[in-house]
């Protein structure tokens, strides 16, 4: 396997494909590109071209195929839904290979084989495997029956996919809804119908295929790994179709996904001769009123991903100054001098409203500073604020922005159900207002720097939706930032850079620890998401 460059495909050996992607990030020499459908139109062009023609459908076709019957090897009876598209030319060749191989296939047409038999407009690749089933004695049924599905043991997806350009509706819709409700085990080739592969967003009640497996092919979708799309997609696969393609018109990818890859062998060792002044000291300011528990959360975490000195500076002026399960923490009032200068503070966790008062001198004095929750929405609330942290990143001192959707909302002065339309565009947008390195939190969470290719994360589920989760991401990040800057700093490295890798490799392993504690999602209390020094 080959490391993957912005513009190039990566290439997987032949005896490889297609890869589940779990074990394609586990294997992955570097970060996965991910392409939206302007750039994936671009690859197929590109593809098909190197190879002869119709060459890149039916390699799609004998691709889900092979998994359809890898996947589900007892599956006898397998219906294919297909659309008019070329996702629907991918479903008419799975259908051929399928009923070769003495399957009992049903290809169903939904959309536009219309009752009085006019031909429909399929684009020209889609049009001749179209043929290929019917002469090949496919059996092809024009839309889909309410009991149609009864008895079928695989249904295979090929309605809509990287084609998408609105709501699915009508007869797709109706399919999609049957689909769901038949409860027969569904692969979905290269998107589950319905979902909007640039950006992941449903609208409520949007129809969506509910697949077990997804199969992508040749490029990634981005929507398959953030916003809605991960619950539709199921276990995805991917197929680069033995295209290798390395090419001057190479897109640019839209993000790259962020796995175990490239992290750890940043990461400088940890030396006999060292102490814990090398692993840098983090303040922690937040606790406001009954808040007290995140701000410990975030101490505890900055602690156990191995920072060398750990204090919390309680807003609360009558909460208890000792955390009797890390007594290790240390109490005290955050310094206004040198000190501030060398540190890594995190402002914000449970910080209320009097974390507002702190930010001021914390934007003008910090050597490294992340902003969360109630930090976040003062800064909102405070167009000076803003700009000081703008200042902060002209001068040269990095921030780090940890907004979950509702808080970024708040910061590009938008509802959040905006910022998760397009949750790739909003974290760069606010990454180019602030000058920070901004961290969008959610499922598929997002890590964006000025100017630069965003990250999706690919660990973590939703065991991580529980309260104080957030505060152990922000100390986490913390304690990881702290550790490489400093006596440690990576040599060629910026230090907005060495934000970025510190929020990159935070996120991955916070969720990593999450699916890890909780493989089946079930239910986590945020303490327990602390890392323990095995989270490497
Ligand atoms: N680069 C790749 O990844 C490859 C792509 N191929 C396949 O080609 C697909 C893309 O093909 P197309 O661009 O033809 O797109 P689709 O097959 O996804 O959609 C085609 C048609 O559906 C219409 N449409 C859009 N939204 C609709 C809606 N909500 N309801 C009903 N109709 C709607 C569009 O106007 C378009 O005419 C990929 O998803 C993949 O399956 C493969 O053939 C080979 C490799
Ligand atoms: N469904 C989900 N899938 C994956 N990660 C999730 C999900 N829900 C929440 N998370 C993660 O959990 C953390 C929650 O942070 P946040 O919303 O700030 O909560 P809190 O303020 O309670 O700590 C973030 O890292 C977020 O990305
Ligand atoms: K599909």
């Amino acid at each position: 396997m080959t490391a993957p460059a912005a513009r190039a495909l990566p290439v997987l050996p032949a005896d490889h494909r297609p890869v589940r992607l779990a074990d394609l990030l586990a294997r992955a020499p570097g970060p996965w590109p991910l392409h939206d459908a302007a750039a994936s139109r671009t690859l197929d062009a590109l593809a098909a071209k190197a190879l002869p023609a119709h060459t890149l459908m039916q390699r799609a076709g004998r691709a889900v195929a092979r998994l359809a019957m890898a996947l589900a090897p007892h599956a006898r009876r397998i219906h294919v839904l297909a659309g008019h598209g070329n996702n629907g030319g991918d479903g008419f060749e799975a259908a051929l290979h399928l009923h070769r191989a003495g399957r009992e296939v049903r290809l169903h047409v939904i959309g536009r084989d219309s009752a009085d038999g006019r031909a429909p407009a399929w684009p020209p690749d889609a049009a001749a495997s179209r043929r290929q089933a019917e002469l090949g004695g496919v059996p092809i049924i024009a839309g889909l029956a309410p009991q149609a599905l009864d008895g079928a043991e695989l249904v295979i997806d090929a309605l809509l996919g990287r084609g998408l350009t609105r709501p699915a509706s009508g007869a797709v819709a109706d399919a999609i809804r049957l689909c769901n409700g038949s409860g027969v085990p569904v692969l979905a080739v290269d998107l589950p119908s319905g979902l909007p592969g640039d950006t992941g967003a449903l609208e409520i009640d949007a129809a969506c295929v509910q697949a077990r497996w997804t199969l992508a092919l040749l490029s990634l979708a981005p929507g398959l790994l953030t916003a809605h799309g991960r619950d539709p997609a199921g276990e995805i696969w991917w197929d680069d179709l033995g295209v290798q393609l390395a090419h001057p018109d190479f897109p640019v990818p839209a993000a790259r996904l962020q796995g175990a890859a490239g992290l750890q062998t940043l990461w400088p060792a940890r030396r006999h001769a060292q102490h814990k002044g090398s692993f840098g000291d983090v303040r922690i300011v937040g606790g406001a009123d009954s808040m007290g528990g995140a701000a410990l959360l975030a101490g505890r975490a900055a602690l156990g991903a191995g920072a060398g000195r750990v204090w919390v500076d309680l807003l609360d002026d009558d909460a208890p100054r000792l955390d009797p399960v890390h007594p290790e923490l240390m109490f005290a009032p955050t310094p206004q001098d040198e000190r501030l200068a060398t540190s890594t503070v995190v402002a914000g966790c449970g910080g209320g409203e009097a974390v507002a008062a702190r930010l001021p001198g914390l934007l003008a004095q910090a050597g490294r500073l992340l902003l969360d929750a109630d930090a976040l929405n003062a800064l909102a609330r405070d167009p000076a604020l803003m700009q000081a942290l703008r200042e902060r990143g002209a001068e040269g001192r990095p921030t780090l922005l940890t907004p979950h959707p509702l808080e970024a909302a708040r910061l590009l002065g938008c509802s959040a159900a905006e910022v998760q339309a397009d949750r790739l565009r909003a974290v760069r947008e606010l990454a180019a207002r602030s000058g920070a390195v901004v961290v969008l939190k959610g499922s598929g969470t997002l890590i964006s720097r000025p100017g630069a290719l965003p990250w999706i994360n690919a660990s973590g589920h939703a065991a991580l939706a529980t309260p104080g989760s957030g505060d152990v991401l922000a100390g986490w990040i913390a304690g990881l930032w702290s550790q490489i800057s400093g006596d440690r700093a990576i040599s060629g490295e910026t230090a907005l850079d060495r934000a970025e890798l510190a929020a990159r490799h935070g996120v991955w392993l916070h969720g990593r620890r999450a699916e890890r504690l909780a493989p089946g999602g079930q239910a986590l209390v945020a303490s327990r998401i602390v890392p323990d020094g095995q989270d490497r």
